[in-house]
């Protein structure tokens, strides 16, 4: 028999752009007639999450908000019209919450593109709550053998950085540059990166972070902060010289947005998924053109990317680094991001 719902549960609101996250009791929602209610037992943090709070993006998000988008967690009741997914099932509330499955984007499942999609913990309340509510069309199916607490980062993190590293076009035996590899994009990426056969050079800062992405499996480390000619570094790093045919750009600065060009070797594949305030990618022309760059961006991961990254987890090929502490204690979490000093995720355990 599954617990019966309560009428009340504990969640980290945001009543204010810049404020600070409050734990409080707020009411359970009851699920639409397409929709679920899943009782989150886990959720990553992501830094999005903080360009949430911080309101650093030119997009604006519901208020009071609910954050958190990658929560893993057990359906608990249904919409009248739910049929393909059961009471007990697990489940993954991701970052696109709803989409409408009829514009041409949805048509060819480019659902992130959908100019109606929702996104949970930003245009609806997300997974820093104990029971969330998502369409059932997008929910992510997440098999019974699965961890729930270990899983909850491939519900952003994996599916973006699976879908950013096959938007790249690399294969297997190639260099990837994963910039911003330390945190948990990165991470994730590095995870990936070597489950498909690619050689991986990190790029981060500091100790803990090369030693954490050399036993994720980086060949290589390149140290941002005190490197002195971050370019050659790079593609030093590379056997033959010529520089990565790919560079996956999850950091949280604007910088390595204007090197990822000049060190991919010919023919070789920028792409962008981190999103840092007001930034640019820059580009030499010249090189560009002669070199043949390609320099794109890449959003989340659409429902099969998502069965995908959830497939790579469940064969036990995708074993990240994370740290657990109590959906309480978001705010400390929010603290250490801000200054860069998370190796890795962080999950929440929503019952603390
Ligand atoms: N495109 C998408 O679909 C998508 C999805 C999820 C997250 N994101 C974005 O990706 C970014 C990363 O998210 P996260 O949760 O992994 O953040 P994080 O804070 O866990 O990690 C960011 C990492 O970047 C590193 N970094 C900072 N400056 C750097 C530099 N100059 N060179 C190399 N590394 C540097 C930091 O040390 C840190 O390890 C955020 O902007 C987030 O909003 C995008
Ligand atoms: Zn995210
Ligand atoms: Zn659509």
């Amino acid at each position: 028999m599954a617990d019966k719902i309560p009428t009340e549960q504990w969640a980290q609101v945001l009543e204010k752009t810049g404020g600070k996250v409050q734990y409080k009791k707020i009411p359970v929602q009851k699920p639409g007639p397409d929709e679920v209610l899943i009782n989150v037992k886990y959720s990553g943090v992501c830094h999005t999450d903080l360009h949430a709070v911080n309101g650093d993006w030119p997009l604006d998000t519901k208020l009071p908000l609910v954050g958190g988008h990658e929560g893993a967690g057990v359906v608990v009741a249904l919409g009248s019209l739910v049929e393909d997914i059961q009471i007990g099932d697990y489940a993954g509330i991701k970052w696109i919450n709803s989409s409408c499955l009829q514009c041409s984007f949805c048509q060819q499942a480019d659902e992130p593109l959908c100019a109606k999609a929702q996104m949970s913990g930003y245009t609806v309340d997300g997974t820093f709550q104990q029971y969330a509510i998502a369409k059932a069309a997008h929910v992510a199916r997440i098999p019974k053998d699965c961890d729930l607490e270990a899983i909850a980062p491939v519900l952003c993190a994996g599916i973006t950085v699976y879908k950013g590293l096959r938007e790249s076009g690399i294969r297997a035996g190639e260099t990837v540059a994963i910039v911003g590899a330390g945190g948990g994009l990165g991470s994730l990426a590095c995870q990936y990166a070597k489950a498909m056969g690619l050689e991986i050079i990190a790029i981060d800062g500091g100790a803990d972070k090369k030693e954490m992405t050399a036993k994720l499996g980086a060949r290589a480390f390149v140290d941002f902060a005190t490197s002195k000619d971050l370019v050659s570094d790079v593609k030093a790093a590379t056997e033959d010289g010529l520089g990565p045919h790919a560079a996956i750009l999850v950091a949280v600065n604007e910088k390595p947005f204007q090197q990822a060009a000049e060190y991919v070797r010919p023919r070789g594949t920028v792409v962008a998924i981190g999103m840092p305030a007001n930034a640019y990618l820059r580009a030499p022309v010249f090189e560009s053109v002669v070199k043949m760059i390609t320099i794109k961006g890449s959003y989340v991961g659409n429902r099969r990317d998502t069965a995908e990254a959830i497939e790579f987890f469940r064969r036990g090929l995708i074993k990240a680094p994370y740290k657990s502490c109590g959906l309480s204690e978001l705010q400390s979490i929010y603290d250490m991001m801000q200054e860069g000093n998370i190796a890795g995720r962080y999950v929440l355990d929503t019952s603390k």
